[in-house]
C-alpha cells in the first residue's frame, strides 16, 4: 500500500467472554478508500467496527486511526473524526430531523446559528428538501429518508472517517440502490475514507473499492472485486456465486441495450 494506512488493524483479537468475536484481524484501510466488510451473521464485522471508534475495547492487537494508535486517543475526540451510522438509522426518536443532524454540533459548543446553517448544508447533501424534512421526527419519515438523516448526521462534526453499519439493509431494492450511489459520489466528493459493513456482497461489489471477507472473527481474503475472484477460499467464492449466478440470468432475461 502506497501512503500510510487512515485505518491500520493489526492482529486485532476480541472476545466476549467464551465467545471468540474477532481473532486476529490485520488489515490496512488506505486514505480515500471505499471498503466493504461482507460476512454471515455472527462474523464479527460489527464488532470490527465498534472496536474502531472505542466503543468497545480491543483484548489485543493495535487499531491505529490517521497513524496514531486508538488506545492513547481521547475515546469522545476519537469518534469525533468517525462519524457512524447505525443500522437502522440510529436516530433519537424525540428529536426532529434538525436536531437530530445537530446534536453533534451543539455538543461541540457550536453557536446555534451555525448549526442551523450546517443543518441546512447537510440536508443538502443527503438529498432531502430542507423545508419539508427539518422538523419532522424520526417517525414520519420513510425508512430511506432516516437512513440519509442517518448519514447526514453522522457528518456533521466534518469527519475524513465513515464507519457504516449494514446502513441500506432494511431498504427495498430501489431505494437501497439510491441511496448506495448517492453515498458513494458523496465519498468521493468529500474526500472520505468509508468502511462500509454489508451481508451483501452484490451490494459490496458495486459500491466498494476493496472487499474484506470475515468469517467465525477471521479475514479470509481482501482485495478488489477482481481479486477476490482470484481467491481460492472456498467459503469466497461461494460468496461470489451468486452476483455472478444473478448477472448471467439477467442477461439471459433483459433485452441488450433495451430500455428495460
Ligand atoms: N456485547 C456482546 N456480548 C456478548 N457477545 C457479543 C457481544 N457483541 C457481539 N457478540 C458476539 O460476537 C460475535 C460477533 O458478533 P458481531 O455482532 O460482531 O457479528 P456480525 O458479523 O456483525 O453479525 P451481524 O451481521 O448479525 O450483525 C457473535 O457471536 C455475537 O453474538
Amino acid at each position: 500500500m502506497p501512503s500510510k494506512p487512515v485505518i491500520g488493524y493489526a492482529r486485532v483479537a476480541k472476545n466476549f467472554g467464551p465467545v471468540v468475536a474477532v481473532d486476529g484481524v490485520s488489515l490496512d484501510v488506505a486514505e480515500g478508500e471505499f471498503l466493504a466488510i461482507v460476512g454471515g451473521s455472527g462474523s464479527g464485522k460489527t464488532t470490527l467496527l465498534r472496536l474502531t471508534n472505542r466503543l468497545i475495547e480491543v483484548d489485543r492487537g493495535t487499531i491505529t486511526v490517521e497513524g496514531a494508535d486508538i488506545s492513547r486517543a481521547d475515546p469522545v475526540e476519537l469518534r469525533r473524526r468517525i462519524g457512524y451510522v447505525f443500522q437502522s438509522g440510529g436516530l433519537f426518536p424525540h428529536l426532529s430531523v434538525a436536531d437530530n443532524i445537530g446534536i453533534t454540533p451543539k455538543l461541540l459548543g457550536i453557536p446555534q446559528g451555525e448549526i442551523a446553517a450546517r443543518v441546512d448544508e447537510l440536508l443538502d447533501l443527503v438529498r432531502l428538501d430542507r423545508t419539508q424534512h427539518r422538523d419532522r421526527l424520526p417517525q414520519d419519515l420513510s425508512g430511506g429518508q432516516r437512513q440519509r438523516v442517518g448519514v447526514a448526521r453522522a457528518l456533521a462534526a466534518r469527519p475524513r472517517i465513515v464507519l457504516m453499519d449494514e446502513p441500506f439493509g432494511a431498504l427495498d431494492p430501489l431505494t437501497r440502490d439510491a441511496l448506495g450511489e448517492d453515498y458513494r459520489a458523496l465519498h468521493h466528493k468529500l474526500g472520505l475514507t468509508t468502511v462500509m459493513i454489508t451481508h451483501d456482497m452484490t451490494e459490496a461489489i458495486l459500491l466498494a473499492d476493496r472487499i474484506a471477507v470475515m468469517r467465525a472473527g477471521q479475514l479470509l481474503a481482501q482485495g478488489t472485486p477482481a481479486e477476490l475472484g482470484r481467491s481460492d477460499d472456498a467459503y469466497v467464492l461461494e460468496l461470489l456465486r451468486t452476483p455472478r449466478r444473478q448477472v448471467a440470468r439477467l442477461n439471459e432475461r433483459l433485452p441488450q441495450g433495451g430500455a428495460a
